[in-house]
C-alpha cells in the first residue's frame, strides 16, 4: 500500500535534483533515485550534486537511494526525469516494481526515440491504469534549484492527481498550475527544444535580434500547427508549456539546446558542442521525431526541418539559413489556423 504524500524522483541529474529539492522543501518525504550508487553516496554525505547543481545545498529532509525497487516501494508518486532515450526501459524497470496504487508523473521533455511516440503513450502501456501527469514550463533547473520565482504546470486526464501532483511543487517561489491537455503540455515540451536551436544557431551567427523574434515566432507558428493537427488545444500551447518555455529556452543562455544551436552557428561541431555541454541535449533525438510526425501528418514544419538537417550534418547553417530565407512569398496564416481541419 503506497503512502500518498510520498515521492520518489527518478534521475539524479539537474531537473531530478531540483525538484527532488523542491519537493522535499516543501515537507513531502522525498527520495531522489539515480543509476550511479557512487554518485548518490556523494550526494549523501555531501549534501551537494557537484556535477549537475554546484552550489545547491540539498536539504536535509532528502533521502537518497541507488536501489530502484526500495526507491518506489509505498511512494505514492513516482517522478521520472531521466532524458526521454532512457524512458521507456525506466518504465519497463518500474512494471514489477511499483504498488498497485502508485502513480505515475515525469518532467521529462521528448518523444521515443525512433517512433516519435508521446511519453504518455509509453505510459498508458507499460504502466496502464494508474494515475498519470506531466510537469512541464519554462524552468531551468539552476534558478529553481536557486530558489528564483518560475512558473510550471501540470497535466493529467485525472484532475484530482493534477492537483495533488501541483500541491506538491507548489511553493512561495514556485508556482504549479494544472491542466488535463497532456498531448499539448508534452508537445509544447518537446518542440521548443528544437526550436532554441534554431534561434541558437542564428544567434550564434550574429544575424540579429529581427532575427531571433522572427524564428520564435515561425517556430511558435511550427508548434501550433502540429499541435492542431494532433488533437492538442491551441490554449495549451499559448501558456507556460508552450509558448513559455518556448521564449525561455530560445532567449536564455542557460539553455543547453539554446547553446547547441548557439555553437553550431559558430562553425562548432555536433559531437564537439555536445560534448562541451556535458548535459542532455534533447533535440539531438527530438528533432528526427518532430519531422517524423509532421510528415504522417502533411506538415511542412520548415523551421524544425532545417534544424533536423543541420543536427544530421546534411546541411550547414549557412544552408539552411539560405533555404528558409528563400521561401515563396505567401500569406502569413495561409489557413485559418485555428479552423476545425
Ligand atoms: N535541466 C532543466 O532545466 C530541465 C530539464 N528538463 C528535462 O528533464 C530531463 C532530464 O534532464 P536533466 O536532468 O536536465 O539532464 P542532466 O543531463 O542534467 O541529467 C541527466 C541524468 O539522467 C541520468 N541518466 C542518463 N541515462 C540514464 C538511464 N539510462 N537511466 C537512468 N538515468 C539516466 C544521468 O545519469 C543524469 O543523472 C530531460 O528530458 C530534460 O529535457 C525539463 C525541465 C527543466
Ligand atoms: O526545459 C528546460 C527549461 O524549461 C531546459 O532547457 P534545456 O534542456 O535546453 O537546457
Amino acid at each position: 500500500m503506497a503512502e500518498a504524500s510520498t515521492l520518489a524522483v527518478l534521475g539524479a541529474g539537474s531537473w531530478g535534483t531540483a525538484l527532488a529539492a523542491l519537493a522535499a522543501r516543501n515537507g513531502t518525504p522525498t527520495r531522489l533515485w539515480g543509476r550511479d550508487a557512487r554518485a548518490l553516496a556523494e550526494m549523501a554525505s555531501s549534501r551537494r550534486n557537484q556535477r549537475y547543481l554546484p552550489g545547491l545545498a540539498l536539504p536535509e529532509s532528502l533521502v537518497y537511494e541507488s536501489d530502484l525497487a526500495a526507491a518506489v516501494r509505498g511512494a505514492g508518486v513516482v517522478l521520472i526525469v531521466v532524458p526521454s532515450h532512457a524512458f521507456a526501459s525506466i518504465l519497463d524497470e518500474l512494471a514489477p516494481l511499483l504498488d498497485a496504487d502508485t502513480a505515475i508523473a515525469w518532467a521529462t521533455k521528448g518523444f521515443e526515440p525512433g517512433t516519435g511516440r508521446f511519453l504518455h503513450e509509453l505510459v498508458a502501456e507499460k504502466l496502464p491504469g494508474r494515475p498519470a501527469a506531466v510537469i512541464t514550463g519554462p524552468s531551468f533547473a539552476k534558478e529553481v534549484a536557486a530558489g528564483m520565482p518560475s512558473a510550471v504546470t501540470v497535466h493529467s486526464e485525472d484532475a484530482s492527481f493534477a492537483q495533488h501532483l501541483a500541491s506538491m511543487l507548489h511553493a512561495p517561489d514556485f508556482r504549479a498550475y494544472s491542466g488535463n491537455d497532456v498531448l499539448g503540455a508534452e508537445l509544447g515540451g518537446a518542440m521548443k527544444n528544437v526550436l532554441a536551436v534554431a534561434t541558437g544557431v542564428a544567434d550564434g551567427m550574429e544575424l540579429g535580434l529581427n532575427a531571433r523574434a522572427g524564428l520564435i515566432t515561425r517556430g511558435m507558428n511550427e508548434m501550433l500547427r502540429l499541435g492542431v493537427a494532433l488533437g492538442a488545444r491551441p490554449e495549451t500551447l499559448m501558456g507556460l508549456s508552450g509558448l513559455g518555455d518556448l521564449v525561455l529556452t530560445c532567449t536564455g543562455d542557460l539553455s543547453r539546446n539554446r547553446r547547441l544551436g548557439l555553437a553550431l552557428g559558430k562553425g562548432v561541431a555536433i559531437d564537439e558542442a555536445v560534448r562541451q555541454i556535458g548535459q542532455v541535449v534533447e533535440s539531438v533525438l527530438t528533432a528526427d521525431e518532430v519531422v517524423r510526425l509532421a510528415t504522417k501528418h502533411g506538415l511542412d514544419l520548415p523551421i524544425s526541418a532545417g534544424v533536423r538537417a543541420v543536427l544530421h550534418g546534411e546541411v550547414t547553417p549557412v544552408e539552411g539559413l539560405k533555404a528558409l530565407m528563400g521561401r515563396e512569398q505567401k500569406p502569413e496564416y495561409p489557413k485559418g489556423l485555428f479552423e476545425p481541419r
